[in-house]
């Protein structure tokens, strides 16, 4: 058998206590064998320092669109709709299979780099991002995400099929580290006649669902126009709701559709930056928590946010949270950790976010010998308000190292870099 020692550190245990423990890690099952003194192991395979760390659950970015990188600060200060069809749109139109695999890579160095192990992904060219993930040792939960407008009827039910399709063929890859999503792109981008065909076999193949709802006014006001209900009631006619679903931003959520999340158990991911940037609103998550709705955190695409630092996002979702509440004590430093951290993994239907034996393995090392991170009255306050990505020394995923001493075990990060600069330049370029 061969196990990894992550020794000398504090632990932050489910319940988000602080417990001074190693962790036993058992690489050949990818799980957390011991955690405490039973973790003292007489010669492990590997060893991690984290002496004066503080051991973490890997991060889990519930929504996001990895390949995106490569389009960081190419078109920043406009409203969703604007952005997307004016800047966005246009270039993802010529992004090729190698220009996907290279931002993806781009995108996965950034969250290794930043205590990451797990995300949410939709977009297109998905067997690229999977490729990346396979090669780097994340866990992802991927798709392709269909769009129905601007498209005759073939073009609409192809695309409908491929993110059915795209959802069996990965599902499983990469030795368990990918499962799948069937992902409508959202209420307003796929017409009604493409739901009601398509979500029920996505049903009936049992695969869970992941959409954008709810994200601007503009995209509520016509639908519920058209309609003449809100749009989570209306997307609860096409039984696009359960516990199975998630569904990104959930910002302009009214009492009645808090509830009926609440009732399904369908899961929001909130993605804050991304909201603020593109002034799409203020997610009411503290109601949200109040009733019941089962929560996780998001950065969404690095177009508009523009980073992937899960540490930024539990920060600014205390913020906002607050602000949104108009409420000081709304959205605490112990709900925006249980969100990154158990909240979306449990949205991802995955074993991660939580440090206790029998857990996935997947941690992140926190170095808290900085001056932002002292004094260390409250680490949870730290990790919530104060500690940044490049605060994370160690990353693991399914029992294995990914970054050690701030360094990328996985890829050669100059060359991801380098790769990704000159495609993101030539794609550009092509687009202009
Ligand atoms: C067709 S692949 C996924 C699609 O989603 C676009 N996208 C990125 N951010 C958002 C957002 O906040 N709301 C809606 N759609 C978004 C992305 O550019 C891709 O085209
Ligand atoms: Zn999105």
């Amino acid at each position: 058998m061969s196990d990894l020692l992550v020794s000398g550190g504090r632990v932050l245990r489910p319940d988000l206590t602080i417990e001074r423990a190693d962790v036993l890690i058992d690489q050949d099952s990818g799980t957390i064998q011991a955690v405490g003194d039973e973790a003292r192991s007489a010669a492990p395979a590997d060893e991690l320092d984290a002496g004066g760390d503080l051991v973490i659950p890997g991060l889990v970015n519930a929504h996001t669109h990895v390949a995106m990188t490569l389009l960081r600060g190419y078109a920043d200060d406009k409203p969703l709709d604007a952005w997307l069809q004016e800047d966005i749109w246009p270039v993802e139109a010529e992004f090729t299979p190698e220009d996907v695999r290279a931002g993806a890579e781009l995108g996965i160095v950034e969250m290794i780099k930043s205590g990451t192990t797990a995300f949410s992904d939709m977009y297109f060219h998905v067997p690229e991002i999977a490729a990346a993930v396979e090669d780097a040792g994340v866990r992802a939960v991927l798709g392709h995400t269909a769009v129905t407008v601007a498209k005759d009827d073939g073009g609409a039910r192809a695309d409908m099929q491929e993110s059915l399709d795209v959802a069996l063929e990965l599902d499983g890859a990469a030795d368990g580290r990918i499962t799948t999503t069937f992902q409508p792109h959202s209420l307003t981008t796929v017409g009604e006649e493409y739901l009601r065909e398509f979500v029920p076999k996505a049903r009936e193949e049992g695969l869970p669902i992941h959409f954008h709802a709810n994200e601007t006014e503009d995209e509520v006001d016509p639908l519920v126009e058209e309609h003449d209900e809100r749009p989570l009631e209306y997307a609860d006619g096409l039984d696009l709701l359960g516990p199975d679903t998630f569904v990104a931003h959930g910002v302009h959520v009214d009492e009645s559709e808090i509830e009926l999340l609440a009732e399904t158990g369908t899961g929001v991911v909130h993605c804050p930056a991304s909201n603020m940037k593109l002034a799409s609103g203020m997610a009411p998550v503290q109601d949200m928590l109040d009733a019941g709705v089962r929560v996780g955190l998001g950065t969404d695409g690095a177009a508009s946010n523009n980073d992937l630092d899960m540490f930024d996002e539990m920060r600014d979702a205390a913020m906002l949270g607050k602000l949104a509440a108009e409420d000081a004590s709304a959205v605490d430093a112990a709900s925006v950790v249980e969100m990154a951290t158990q909240g979306s993994a449990d949205l991802l239907g995955l074993d991660s976010g939580r440090i206790e034996a029998g857990a996935n393995a997947d941690l992140a090392v926190v170095d808290l010998d900085a001056p932002h991170l002292t004094p260390e009255h409250d680490l949870v306050s730290h990790l919530a308000y104060a500690a940044r990505g490049s605060d994370v020394r160690h990353t693991i995923c399914d029992g294995q190292v990914l970054l050690r001493d701030r360094e990328v075990q996985v890829f050669d990060e100059d060359a991801v870099r380098k790769r990704a600069s000159e495609r993101a330049r030539e794609l550009i370029d092509r687009a202009q």
